[in-house]
């Protein structure tokens, strides 16, 4: 495996390089991070031992892979200041809502390697989901091998750009309407009487053990409620409440909210 360096090791960045460190498909000295701010540099070289840099240009010297993790208003910038060091060879990932290859491609160059992608912060723990598309540089064994990368935590899928606003409102985005349905549940059962601790617990493993029902049977989700619903129990008086209140229609709401922000961002 090449050389990776990352610019930003913010709330993404991090995510990506830890589960690359725990995967170890990458030994820590293969991959170099740069950060303008010194405390994010020395949380992952202290929890992930790899090289750090407060200079973005030695990134991309050292690295046969750059990966551009920093907020989508400041891409831009990063990529101005290094573009004189993008060679032909070095492939650039990035992970960033509403930069399309084509606004990449305007600066680097078009003759550049360009990879987008859409990962999300589960990549933490192993447990990832990245959406994958490339520019007509790359081929297909490079993209088999960025698309090894992002298996090493977790799932990747190789998409057609036009994907890329629906991965963001299914999975780059979702984490963080699943953590407010957690806390929701367990702000229930800490009415209930149980301890706030013991209540994300009890609600998260049900969220991922129901996910893993999804992704394990191949059963419509619709289905799998149904099994849960007792005639007469109490499954369904929540569902009946759920209904009421529009659960369904808010969250397809919001989902498609997030997609239409993903395409302004694009333009
Ligand atoms: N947070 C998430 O769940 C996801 C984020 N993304 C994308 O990841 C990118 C980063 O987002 P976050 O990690 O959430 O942001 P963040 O704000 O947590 O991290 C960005 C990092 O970049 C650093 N930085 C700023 N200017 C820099 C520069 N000139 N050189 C080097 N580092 C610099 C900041 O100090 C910060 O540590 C965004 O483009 C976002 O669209 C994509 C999927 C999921
Ligand atoms: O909120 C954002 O814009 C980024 C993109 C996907 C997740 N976080």
């Amino acid at each position: 495996m090449k050389t990776i360096g990352f610019i930003g090791s913010g709330n993404m960045g991090k995510a990506m390089i830890g589960g690359i460190v725990k995967s170890g498909l990458l030994t820590p000295n293969q991959i170099t991070v740069s950060d303008l701010n010194k405390a994010a540099l020395e949380s992952v070289y202290n929890e992930f031992g790899v090289n750090t840099t407060t200079e973005s240009r030695e990134v991309v010297k050292d690295s046969d892979i750059i990966i551009v993790a920093v907020k989508p208003n400041i891409y831009d910038i990063v990529l101005e200041q290094v573009k004189d060091l993008i060679d032909t060879n070095k492939i650039i990932v990035t992970i960033a809502a509403g930069k399309t290859i084509s606004s990449i491609e305007s600066i680097i160059g078009s003759d550049k390697k360009i990879i987008r992608t859409m990962p999300n912060t589960p990549a933490l723990v192993n447990e990832g989901m990245t959406a994958i598309c490339k520019n007509k540089n790359i081929t297909d064994e490079e993209l088999e091998m960025i698309k090894s990368i992002f298996e090493s935590f977790g799932e990747a899928e190789i998409v057609g750009e036009y994907l890329i606003d629906s991965v963001i409102g299914a999975s780059g985005s979702a984490p963080a309407y699943v953590f407010m349905f957690i806390e929701a549940i367990a702000d229930a059962a800490v009415i209930g009487g149980m301890p706030r601790a013991q209540a994300y617990k009890f609600a998260a493993q049900a969220v991922m053990g129901s996910a893993k029902m999804v992704i394990e049977t191949g059963k419509h989700p619709g289905e799998l409620k149904d099994m849960v619903c007792s005639p007469g129990g109490t499954t369904i008086e929540a569902v009946r409440v759920l209904e009421e209140e529009g659960f369904r229609a808010s969250v397809i709401k919001s989902v498609v909210a997030c997609m239409d922000k993903s395409k302004e961002m694009s333009k």
